[in-house]
């Protein structure tokens, strides 16, 4: 990573062209920048038409441009913007008049986000959030990582660490009265209650661990059943595109094939998997250990037993944690019995009903998108070991142990919002972030 004696500059609006592109630049030379290519420097943070001009007074666009004073700006530093014509050649000609100027350079991804955590206008949960917030794609998601990026996250792990400050500061002032009777039994008796109480807080939150690997990762849905039974039908139909291969050929599925679904605003894997059978074939055999793979692995698996030859699955093919729905595949060829869920993807007979079955499923599993939950490994990591860590205390601790196991934790809540011993993951964090930002 470059000096931060450097002024970045980079696109920070979508792709070109578009109706408006915006070009953000932070660092000391903002203020030259705008002069040099607007003339003056517009009032603080007030949007002000311009002309653009290159170095040798060439007309570059008309734009508008914005400074934003540091230290109050979003990376801490000096900020201009300059919100131009979105056209390609616009874009190219404004960022070669910038980076012409001296300790002028291209920004890297996120390095935007990297001088707010390091200027201290962001931690790094809320860094993590606004990576989300750019990834989000469904509501669910857009939902958690607004909350994230807004210090919500931080707000809850800085108050376990300032509870935990608490208890070791009682512990401290208790030492020095060491030689006065009877004031550590107390102090121990009030320390150990709130540590279990915070235990059992931090517990109870990465216990929701699951509900932030669906609202990330999507609640994955695989399809199950003897070749021939319509799983690739069925995951062409629900996918409304022509994903995976059909035929009449029983085992034409050897791969598994995935497609993301928003299902009320929770992302949804659908996984096609290989039909489950004896069968001699190398292959096959190679695509039927995947797809047992990928239903141990599934949230929900929807078993499909076709209607004309009504082959099912034996229990031990399906062995797994996850819920199994039964669906009657191909009605049009047969009649389901009472209280089945039917669906036939020649008639489009069930789809709907399958699709509404299988959200409720979803939003169950995935909870409460506007409850904070531990979206990122990370966190889920580093919060893990403090409980490990706390779950070693016992009352009859000598203080000075208590103390130091209270202050082990603390060292590592610290790593959550970038506190300390973080500087190795500062490269993994922001390097998952787009140029601009
Ligand atoms: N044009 C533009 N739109 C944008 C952004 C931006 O940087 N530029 N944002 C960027 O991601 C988001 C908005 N977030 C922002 C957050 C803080 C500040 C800012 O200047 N904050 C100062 C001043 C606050 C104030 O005046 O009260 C601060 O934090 O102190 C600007 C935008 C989305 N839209
Ligand atoms: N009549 C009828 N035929 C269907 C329906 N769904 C699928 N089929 C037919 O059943 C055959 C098998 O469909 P696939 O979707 O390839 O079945 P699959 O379960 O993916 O099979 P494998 O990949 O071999 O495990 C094809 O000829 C489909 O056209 C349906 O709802 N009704
Ligand atoms: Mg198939």
């Amino acid at each position: 990573m470059a000096t931060m004696n450097e002024t970045i500059v980079a696109l920070s609006s979508g792709g070109l062209p578009s109706g408006v592109a915006v070009l953000r630049l932070s660092g000391t030379m903002a203020t030259v920048a705008i002069r040099t290519l607007a003339g003056s420097v517009p009032p603080e943070r007030r949007a002000s038409l311009r002309v653009l001009k290159d170095h040798d007074g060439q007309i570059i666009d008309r734009g508008i441009v914005v400074f934003f004073p540091g230290p109050d700006s979003v990376t801490g530093e000096d900020l201009a913007e300059f919100h131009l014509h979105g056209g390609k050649a616009v874009v190219a000609a404004c960022l070669a008049a910038l980076t012409a100027l001296p300790d002028v350079r291209l920004a890297q991804p996120g390095e935007f986000t990297r001088r707010s955590f390091i200027n201290g206008r962001i931690d790094l949960t809320e860094a993590e959030g606004l990576a989300d917030l750019l990834a989000a794609e469904t509501e669910g998601q857009r939902r958690q990582a607004v909350m994230q990026a807004g210090g919500e996250t931080r707000a809850l792990y800085e108050g376990w660490m300032k509870r935990l400050t608490f208890c070791r500061a009682m512990l401290e002032a208790d030492f020095d009265f060491a030689d006065e009777d009877d004031v550590s039994d107390d102090v121990a008796a009030d320390v150990s209650r709130e540590i279990s109480d915070l235990l059992a807080e931090m517990r109870g939150y990465v216990s929701h661990a699951h509900q932030g690997e669906i609202f990330r990762n999507g609640f994955s849905v695989a399809i199950a059943g003897v070749p021939n039974a319509g799983k690739s039908s069925l995951m062409n139909a629900l996918a409304r595109r022509d994903v995976a291969i059909v035929s009449d050929i029983p085992g034409t599925t050897r791969d598994l094939i995935e497609v993301s679904l928003d299902l009320r605003g929770i992302p949804v894997r659908l996984i096609d998997t290989a039909g489950l059978r004896d069968s001699p074939d190398r292959i096959e055999q190679l695509g039927m250990d995947r797809a047992r793979e990928a239903l141990s692995h599934a949230g929900l698996v929807l078993h499909l037993v076709p209607s004309d030859d009504a082959m099912e699955l034996t229990l031990n093919d399906l062995a797994n944690e996850a819920p199994v729905l039964k669906v009657r595949s191909k009605s049009d060829l047969g009649t389901a019995q009472d209280g089945e869920l039917a669906i036939s993807t020649r008639t489009g007979e069930g789809l709907d009903e399958l699709v509404e079955r299988i959200a409720q499923i979803a939003a169950e599993a995935a909870g409460d998108p506007s409850q904070l939950v531990p979206v990122h490994t990370r966190q889920r990591d580093i919060i893990g070991q403090a409980i490990l860590v706390l779950s070693d205390c016992q009352d009859d601790l000598p203080l000075e142990i208590y103390a130091e196991v209270l202050r082990s934790a603390s060292e590592r809540l610290g790593a959550l919002t970038g506190q300390r011993g973080v500087e190795d993951m500062l490269d993994v964090i922001f390097s998952q972030f787009c140029i601009g930002k």
